[in-house]
Formats: C-alpha cells, structure tokens, sequence
C-alpha cells in the first residue's frame, strides 16, 4: 500500500492510496477523505461509488463533500470504477471495460479475469479500510449514474451490511436500458436471468430488508429518458412496499454540478442513520 497523495482539507486529510487488490488482480487507486473527529477515535464510513468513465479523482475534486464530512465525522472512501492495468481487458466505447466495472462479478471471457468489482466493494475494500483504527465497521453507501446502480444493488443484496443507502441519477433497471444491457450482456452474457441479480428493480421485489432508499435524479438529465429512467423504480418501490424518496430537481442535469448541490444532503441523511 502507497500514499500518493496527502492534503489538507476542512481540518481533515483528503488521501489518494495506491493499494493491492487480490480480487481484481492488479493496483487500485482509493481516494480516503479523513475527518478531525479521527483524531479522536473510530468513525463511521461513507462508501461513494462513481459513475461511467471515473476514476477515485471525480468525486473528490467536483462533489465539494469533504465540507460535509468533516462536519459529521464521516470518513468517505471513493475507489476507482473498474480494474486497471496492462493486462486487464477493455473495450473501445466509453460504456464497457476499464471505468466502466458496473460493480458485478463478470461470468464470461476476457472480463472474468478481474472485473469482480463486486466483491471488491462489498468485501475486500471495507477489510482494507476497517483494518485502520480510525475506521468503524458502521458503514453507508451511494454513487452516481453507473456508482448509484452499485450502491442500490450492494445495499439490497446485502442487509445488515449497510447503514443508509442514497443514489444520485442512478441506473435503476439495467436490464431495460442500453448501458445495462451493452454492459449486462458483456459481463454476464446472454442468460437475462443472470442479470437480474444487479438490477434494482428487480431487487426490491424480493429484497429481505426494507432499507429506505433515498434517490436524486434531475429532470434535465441528458440520460433520464434513455438510460435512468426513476419511474421504474418507483413503480417497483410502491408495488413491492419499500420505502423510496425520490426527488425530481427541477433544472439540473447529469454532471458534478448535480452532486456537489445535495452532496451536503446526502452525507447528513447518512450522518443520521450513522449515529444510531
Ligand atoms: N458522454 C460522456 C459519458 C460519460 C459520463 O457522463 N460519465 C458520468 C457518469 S455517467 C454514468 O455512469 C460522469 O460522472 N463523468 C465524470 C465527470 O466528472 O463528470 C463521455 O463520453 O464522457
């Protein structure tokens, strides 16, 4: 494990760690945000799951969250979006391959071989945090677009694990849209039944803990009509009994600019839930 970078910011520390991944079988990068209230003993942790074409560097430069996370006392830990490296496979469109992991275990050849970014998320990134004294086993989750369909489906295939789940703009149904469907089909071939399994609307049918789910979505999103779609969501929560809000916000659109304006929102909806 290697620091590559260490900054100052809102009394706390923003790192950048360079870390072994034995399940995706090569380095990751991990950007840590480490509050003042560290100092002082364990605090609970923020997972953030970034979208299409990310690295650890969109979120913590563009979202603004580390104001927040100071002034709650969460740790916020943004990895990378997919494998990386030489010799691990990608694909020539911005939807498939390296930053575009879809945070599931792929099933079919080349991508097998590393794209377990599931696994990943939900078990050896925690141990590697958790094995640091100033992290707590309390645990949150959210993400964006691509990163929002991580943290739902995480959330829901995995209760108990988290404390609070939110979303913003999130891939609700990739088995319906075509970034689910290029990257579904990819990953886990042709079998639409194996997909089910990374599909929140099909999740919450069946989900074992009613965990609320707090989702943002902007209504002049460039992706709403073709590859988000939150009604489908909705319908699913209020057939199924789970508890959703889901915020139409007039005016705004896909970007960071998005985020960094309900980012606040966000980590003190996981504050409260965090505390208890
Ligand atoms: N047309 C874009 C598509 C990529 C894009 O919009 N990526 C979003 C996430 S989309 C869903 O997962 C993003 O977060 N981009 C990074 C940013 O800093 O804004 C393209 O070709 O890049």
């Amino acid at each position: 494990m290697e620091r590559i970078e260490h900054r100052a910011s809102f009394g706390g520390w923003q790192d950048v760690y360079r870390h072994r991944s034995e399940v995706l079988g090569c380095d990751m990068t991990v950007g840590v945000y480490v509050p003042p209230q560290a100092a002082d003993g364990p605090c609970p942790v923020l997972y953030w799951l970034s979208g299409l074409t990310c690295t650890e560097q969109n979120f913590i430069t563009k979202a603004g969250a580390q104001r927040y996370a100071a002034e709650h006392g969460i740790i916020i830990v943004a990895p990378d979006t997919s494998p990386r490296g030489d010799d691990v496979a990608d694909a020539p469109g911005y939807d498939l391959g390296k930053g575009a992991g879809f945070y599931v275990n792929a099933t079919q050849d080349p991508w097998a071989a590393h794209y377990r970014m599931y696994d990943y998320i939900v078990d050896e990134l925690p141990a590697w945090v958790e094995a640091d004294p100033a992290a707590s086993d309390r645990r949150a989750i959210s993400g964006h677009s691509m990163g929002g369909h991580g943290a739902l489906t995480i959330a829901l295939k995995n209760p108990g694990r988290y404390r609070s789940v939110s979303a913003f703009s999130p891939i609700v149904a990739p088995s319906q849209v075509p970034w689910g469907e290029k990257a579904l089909g990819a990953y886990l071939g042709e079998d639409r039944d194996a997909w089910a399994q990374y599909d929140t609307v099909e999740l919450v049918k069946s989900a074992k803990e009613r965990l609320p789910l707090l989702v943002d979505q902007g209504d002049a999103d460039e992706f709403l009509d073709t590859q988000l779609r939150p009604q489908l969501l909705q319908a699913a929560c209020e057939a199924a009994g789970h508890p959703l809000t889901l915020r139409m916000q007039p005016g705004y659109d896909h970007s960071y600019y998005f985020i960094a304006s309900f980012i606040g929102e966000h980590i003190a909806h996981h504050a409260a839930a965090l505390k208890g």
